[in-house]
């Protein structure tokens, strides 16, 4: 045999299912996950009109892991002489051995195939897991036969759904929700097969969750597994269907049968744990080549269909090549088509995934079952990452005893779904639109506030820089001694100017910090007193986040401005000096001073080595500066210039803890709803056909009142190190953003700024006031000393106690 697969062991087998919520089920707690997609391969058994024509079988079934493609035969062979020869251009045997997971012979029934390659994945979902079955195989190979099978022969979809019910009947399971969707991809368009009146061509989209989803898919609750079964015989009657000539009964389109679990754990009464998982049951369209499969067949429409369904097999196939490259990073190109789109989990990402692969052994589909187990021993080597799909939900002990009631209420009913289990954040969301108009104008009045007071610190380094240059300028003039009187006093004019409105601006800035400071107090009490009244309740903290955030952002902003125009400052002076530099040597060289005052013996030291220091800096050398020459003041100017760089900008130190971050996925969905104005506090039905049932945090939408609180609400006094009873907390910077989002339906209520109110008037008047006193100063250098008495750069004029928000 020419070819061998690798042997098979079990170290894809990673590890037991984390213990997140003990099930109660050994089964389940005792799940195996593997980290690799499981291939079997399925050899239906000759049809009798091929067993009548003779046709020669071309797969051996070696054993339940291997089988031999186009085995080698003794009797191909003629006799001669008592030797055995190979007819003369008779093609030789392949011989190709595959080795995979499972092989299933012909004999072997779908009740078999099942409880190898499905039951298992039955058990994860239930644990929590999302899994994957997909059929893949050439046409009249068994994929349907295998998937959906007969009355007598009941397919994988059929087993799969009875051992689910079984077991949420033995476990009497009230906390189970099971739901189902069924669409096809036919022609690159997805269509709804269990609302095919609609007819509307489905999208797919990705959500910020980074999880695929057909938008507007109808998904079905069923009552019970005869239900279910009603409605899978429902779709698949409106699958499309043409008789090819391998297959009187061809589907022509992937069908995507899902069933999507939701498991909600009541059993600690502080935490709530709710499990969402997927099963995603596929059977794919004929892999067939066009030429083949529609050589009889010359309609164009059929043509287009034959090239859709090879596209998305070709994607399909790019994408096993690219998930199972040597290389590194390879790009796998999943949006190629929208079956590759939708697979894009169960092939390489949070899924656990078996594919099954049906092999026709007639002769007559040689080629195409060579195809499909070269395709199949491909895809063995994709690798996976199944992880549990749960969230711990924090349950306050009153809504907990409100739950036993109610399941005490429903302990005989057959059917328990919890209506609206948790009802809590309407109450804080209410409080906080109560004073929501007066806080978003104390916020954007914050904001204009906050950027007056930087535009002040802005003029006022400026102004030091301008003010520390000059003092250069003037030491340097004197030092070369060729200034008259009048420039000099022209000079000090200078200087004075300088101090004047560094007078004006340190007035300016005092007074704006009055208000900024009436305001943050305001803005403070206001957040205090809802956050202790809401009991930290996370959507209040994330609408103070927010606009905290937004105010960080526009002062960062402000201050790469800041930094940009003083390097600029910096740049013009620093290029004045060097052209500077340059022209005095040049003078020297031209006037041979050097040589002059060095004959004469009239050159210094110093002088020389001043002279030296030039040409070596013109030279562009490195500069050697010993340690004991650098003196403490000029590091003090050093730091003193640095400072000047950078403004005081408001800070918000966030937190990014495992826990928060799973709590913002519940957070995300959960806002758009509790932000709608209340007006009905019963549940409103769900529009199912939008649920988002691959996206975990979707599920929430179902509970919409859950109160939901993040271990990082806890008080800290990370920013209020002094005054630590202030509660203040320490959140993603996520949730502002995506906050920012949901909060749209109320930002539509914003008042425009400024507000008609006095206060923020009269507030602004007497900031211009200030602007028009401009000439009032006491001027002078006096002045500018007693600006220099302005608190230091270190806490920019701010009573730490009182703001440490603000940070350098
Ligand atoms: N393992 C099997 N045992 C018995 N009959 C089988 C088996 N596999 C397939 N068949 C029969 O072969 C025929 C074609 O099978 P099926 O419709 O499942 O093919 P398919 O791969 O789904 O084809 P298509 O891609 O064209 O839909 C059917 O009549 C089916 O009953």
């Amino acid at each position: 045999m020419k070819r061998s697969g690798s042997e098979k062991n079990d170290s894809h087998i990673v590890s037991k299912s984390p213990r997140l919520l003990n099930s109660g089920n050994d089964e389940i707690d005792s799940l195996e996950i593997r980290n690799q997609i499981k291939v079997c391969v399925r050899i239906r058994p000759l049809k009798s009109i091929e067993l009548e024509n003779n046709t020669k079988s071309i797969i051996e079934f070696i054993d339940k892991s291997a089988l031999v493609f186009d085995p080698y035969k003794e009797d191909n062979r003629y006799e001669y002489h008592g030797k055995r020869y190979k007819e003369i251009g008779k093609k030789a045997n392949k011989n190709l051995k595959f080795n995979f997971d499972r092989v299933f012979n012909n004999d072997e029934d779908n009740l078999t195939v099942y409880s190898e390659t499905t039951k298992n994945l039955v058990t994860s979902l239930l644990a929590g897991y999302n899994c994957s079955v997909f059929a893949y195989g050439s046409t009249g190979s068994g994929k349907t036969h295998t998937m959906l099978g007969s009355s007598d022969d009941p397919g994988v979809v059929f087993c799969t759904i009875m051992d689910l019910y079984k077991h949420i009947e033995e476990k009497k399971d009230r906390n189970l929700e099971l739901k189902i969707s069924y669409f096809e991809i036919y022609n690159e368009v997805i269509y709804d097969l269990l609302d095919p009146k609609s007819g509307k061509p489905l999208s797919v989209l990705e959500n910020v969750n980074k999880s695929i989803n057909v938008q507007n898919l109808y998904v079905y609750q069923p009552k019970n597994a005869a239900d279910l079964i009603e409605q899978l015989e429902f779709g698949n009657k409106n699958r499309k269907q043409h008789p090819t000539d391998a297959n009187s009964e061809s589907s022509r389109s992937h069908a995507v049968f899902q069933i999507t679990l939701q498991r909600k754990d009541f059993s600690n009464d502080q935490r709530m744990a709710i499990q969402v998982s997927k099963m995603s049951l596929i059977d794919l369209a004929g892999s067939e080549r066009a030429t083949n499969a529609y050589k009889t067949y010359r309609s164009n429409s059929l043509h287009r269909e034959g090239g859709n369904i090879n596209k998305s097999l070709l994607s399909l196939g790019n994408c096993i090549h690219a998930l199972t490259s040597k290389k590194k990073n390879v790009y796998v190109p999943y949006r190629s088509s929208k079956l590759t789109l939708i697979l894009r989990d169960s092939l390489g990402g949070n899924c656990q995934t078996v594919m099954i692969a049906t092999v026709s052994p007639s002769a007559n589909q040689y080629e195409e079952s060579h195809s499909t187990l070269i395709y199949a021993e491909r895809a063995q080597g994709i690798q996976l990452n199944a992880h549990k799909n749960s969230i711990l939900v924090d349950v306050k002990p009153r809504d907990y005893k409100y739950l036993e009631q109610q399941l005490e209420k429903y302990k005989n009913h057959e059917k328990f779904v919890p209506d609206n289990p948790i009802n809590a954040s309407m109450d804080s969301l209410a409080k906080l639109n109560s004073v929501k108009e007066n806080l978003d104008h104390l916020f954007e009045q914050r904001i204009e506030l906050r950027s007056e007071l930087l535009k002040c610190e802005h003029n006022l380094k400026l102004l030091d820089f301008r003010s520390e240059y000059r003092k250069y300028e003037n030491e340097r003039l004197k030092l070369l001694n060729i200034l008259g009187e009048e420039n000099q006093s022209d000079h000090s004019k200078g200087l004075h100017s300088i101090y004047e409105q560094t007078s004006y601006y340190s007035n300016l800035k005092s007074s704006i910090e009055k208000e900024v400071e009436e305001n943050e107090n305001k803005i403070m009490k206001f957040e205090n007193d809802l956050m202790a009244n809401t009991d930290n309740d996370m959507i209040v903290q994330t609408y103070f986040e927010k606009n905290h955030t937004i105010l960080e952002k526009k002062e960062m902003k402000f201050n790469r401005e800041h930094q940009r125009k003083m390097m600029k400052e910096f740049f013009s002076k620093y290029y004045a000096f060097e052209e500077f530099d340059g022209d005095f040597l040049d003078f020297i060289y031209k006037y041979k001073s050097y040589d002059i005052l060095n004959d004469k013996g009239k050159l210094s030291d110093e002088m020389d080595e001043k002279f030296r220091s030039i040409v070596h800096k013109i030279k562009g050398k490195k500069n050697v500066i010993w340690r004991d020459d650098i003196d403490p003041t000029s590091i003090n100017r050093m730091k003193k210039m640095l400072q000047l760089f950078s403004l005081p900008v408001y800070d918000v130190t966030l937190n990014n803890t495992p826990e928060i971050k799973r709590n913002l996925v519940a957070i995300r969905d959960i806002t758009p709803r509790l932000l709608r104005p209340i007006q009905n506090r019963n549940v409103t039905p769900i529009h199912i056909g939008q649920m988002n049932h691959q996206n975990l945090g979707n599920t929430i939408n179902i509970s919409r009142n859950v109160a939901i609180h993040s271990s990082g609400q806890k008080q800290q006094s990370i920013h209020y190190r002094d005054k630590p009873s202030q509660r203040y907390y320490n959140n993603n910077n996520n949730i502002s953003k995506y906050y920012n989002q949901s909060l749209t339906s109320i930002d539509n209520h914003h008042q425009p700024w400024p507000p008609s109110s006095v206060g923020g008037g009269s507030q602004r008047k007497q900031r211009h006031g200030y602007r028009n006193n401009k000439y009032n100063y006491n001027g002078g250098v006096s002045n500018f000393q007693q600006s220099n008495s302005r608190p230091s750069e270190d806490n920019f004029g701010y009573n730490q106690n009182i703001r440490p928000r603000f940070r350098v």
